[in-house]
């Protein structure tokens, strides 16, 4: 399909993906699009079924992974993740930029498809700083946080390795990460907006 070229946005839980992509989505109307993914973690208070996430169960995600209709899917913290062609089609379709928020795992399988999008990783300061975002973000037990983090330690090693992402940004200010993400970004935004304008 042509078009602006896919965002990919990866990187530990809690280090700070799904601020940034909403102040993007804010910020740059009628530029970009968020792929829903499938999950079957239960909704936090205020996520929108559709909207967030099609939230599901594992017998009917399963179904649908039978049936071909996930380009990739993954296990995390307990739960099933997955992004399916219809997700990614309704975005593209609409010649907007395709922003994707998935785990290493499904980055690395993303690479085997011809979406070929440009692949961001998001990493806290630390692994402390990422505790304690997690913590204050309140929306985990105790047990997902510990699982957060044990699969953030990876991600935190892995994501220095060659040729996986384009562009690896500490979140540290939120405002500099912002500018950073903006600046990476600008060429596909502006395919976009000059689209719009003729
Ligand atoms: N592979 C894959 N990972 C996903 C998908 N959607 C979300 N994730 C990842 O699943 C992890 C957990 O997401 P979530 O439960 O929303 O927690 P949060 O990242 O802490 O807000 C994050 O690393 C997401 O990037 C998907 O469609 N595919
Ligand atoms: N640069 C930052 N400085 C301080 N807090 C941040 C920063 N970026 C995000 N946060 C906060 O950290 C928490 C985790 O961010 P979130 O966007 O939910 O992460 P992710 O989508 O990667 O799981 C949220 O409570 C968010 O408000």
């Amino acid at each position: 399909m042509s078009g602006p070229r896919p965002v990919v946005l990866s990187g530990p839980s809690g280090a700070g993906k799904s601020t940034l992509l909403k102040k993007l989505l804010k910020d740059y109307k009628g530029v970009f699009g968020f792929s829903v993914s499938h999950t079957t973690r239960d909704p936090r208070p205020g996520e929108v079924d559709g909207k967030d996430y099609h939230f599901t169960n594992r017998e009917a995600m399963q179904e649908d992974i039978d049936t071909g209709e996930f380009i990739e899917t993954d296990e995390f913290s307990g739960n099933l993740y997955g992004t399916s062609k219809c997700a990614v089609q309704d975005v593209r379709a609409k010649g907007l930029i395709c922003i994707l928020d998935v785990d290493i795992a499904g980055v690395r399988h993303i690479k085997e498809t011809d979406l070929d999008p440009i692949y961001i990783s998001i990493q806290p300061p630390s692994i402390e700083v990422l505790e304690e975002r997690l913590r204050d973000r309140a929306t985990e037990t105790e047990e997902k946080i510990q699982s957060r983090l044990e699969a953030a330690r990876i991600d935190m090693e892995e994501c220095n390795e060659p040729g996986l992402f384009d562009i690896v940004i500490v979140n540290d200010d939120l405002d500099e990460s912002y500018e950073k993400l903006q600046s990476v970004l600008k060429e596909e935004i502006l395919k976009v907006q000059e689209g719009i304008k003729s």
